[in-house]
């Protein structure tokens, strides 16, 4: 457990991640539920968030009004600049901390006059205290704004402070991770049920293999390649595999990391 922070956080956004971010934070025993404060538009977001002891709130002008030291936007990029128009008057003077794609420190800056931004991008994980977050300082954020920011999100995970546009790579890859692991879990589970297994048995085979794995490479540190030649015993099985996925998984993955940063860029209107 972390020891606790004598300071209220308000997250305008409580969907995956906002919401994400609001449990990790009181999981870890680094906020009371009492100084989380989650504002969100949907009223079914609202009771469940309700329901840990934390405070709710119907809209980001109302979580704003509470002055909360630190303000969170977790909100999607396509209705950040809206949600910053509610509420800039409020943040002038503040530490504010944007998780959205893309939206740069300047644009933030330009839209909330007088606040300290500092742009962070997590993933999905940090629900779980495992997440991985990228931080970045923006010119209004001072060095305790960038640390405060590393404090909280270091209590989900791992933190590495960046630059910029180091921070949008981060989360093209990073960010989207979750999903691409989610894929390949899938992927394998059904294609050991098109050759033949219950689902369920194949489901709990390949999650099973896949922490097991994960715990082995980062408990002894090894490095992947060196992992795999593990696994691959000469004119065995894997490399007869391997040779069909290297090929697909590298190139797939290249295009993939690729889509996500022209997105990044497209929805930062870059
Ligand atoms: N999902 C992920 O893994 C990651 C997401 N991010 C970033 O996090 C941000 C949020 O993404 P994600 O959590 O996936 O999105 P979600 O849609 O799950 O969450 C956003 C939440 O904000 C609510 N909302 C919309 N408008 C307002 C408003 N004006 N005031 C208060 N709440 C509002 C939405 O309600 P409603 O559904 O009713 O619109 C929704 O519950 C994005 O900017 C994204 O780029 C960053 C890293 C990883
Ligand atoms: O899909 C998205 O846009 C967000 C940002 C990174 C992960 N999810």
């Amino acid at each position: 457990m972390s020891s606790e922070l004598n300071i209220s956080v308000g997250i305008i956004g409580g969907g995956s991640m906002g919401g994400s971010i609001a449990r990790g934070l009181v999981d870890s025993g680094l906020l009371p539920a009492a100084r989380v404060l989650v504002a969100d538009s949907d009223a079914e977001k609202r009771a469940a968030i309700a329901k840990t002891g934390m405070r709710v709130l119907a809209d980001a002008p109302s979580l704003a009004a509470e002055e909360p030291d630190v303000v969170i936007l977790a909100v999607k990029p396509q209705v950040l600049g809206d949600v910053m128009g509610q509420v800039a008057a409020r943040l002038a003077g503040r530490c504010v901390i944007s998780i959205a794609a893309g939206v740069s420190v300047a644009t933030i800056e330009a839209a909330l006059p007088g606040a300290r931004v500092v742009r962070v991008m997590p993933n999905l994980p940090v629900q779980v205290r495992s997440g991985a977050t990228a931080v970045t300082g923006g010119a209004s954020a001072t060095a305790d704004d960038v640390s405060l920011a590393c404090e909280l999100f270091s209590a989900l995970g791992s933190v590495a402070v960046m630059r910029e546009d180091q921070l949008d790579v981060s989360g093209a890859v990073v960010g989207t991770a979750p999903a691409f692991f989610s894929l390949f879990v899938d992927a394998l589970t059904r294609a050991a049920v098109l050759r033949g297994l219950p689902a369920a048995s194949a489901r709990e085979l390949v999650e099973t293999t896949m922490r097991g794995c994960a715990e082995q490479l980062l408990n002894e540190g090894v490095h992947p390649r060196e992992y795999m030649e593990r696994v691959t015993s000469p004119g065995g099985t894997t490399a007869a595999a391997l040779r069909e996925l290297e090929p697909a998984l590298m190139d797939g993955t290249y295009a993939a990391v690729d889509a996500a940063l022209a997105r990044t860029r497209e929805l930062a209107g870059r």
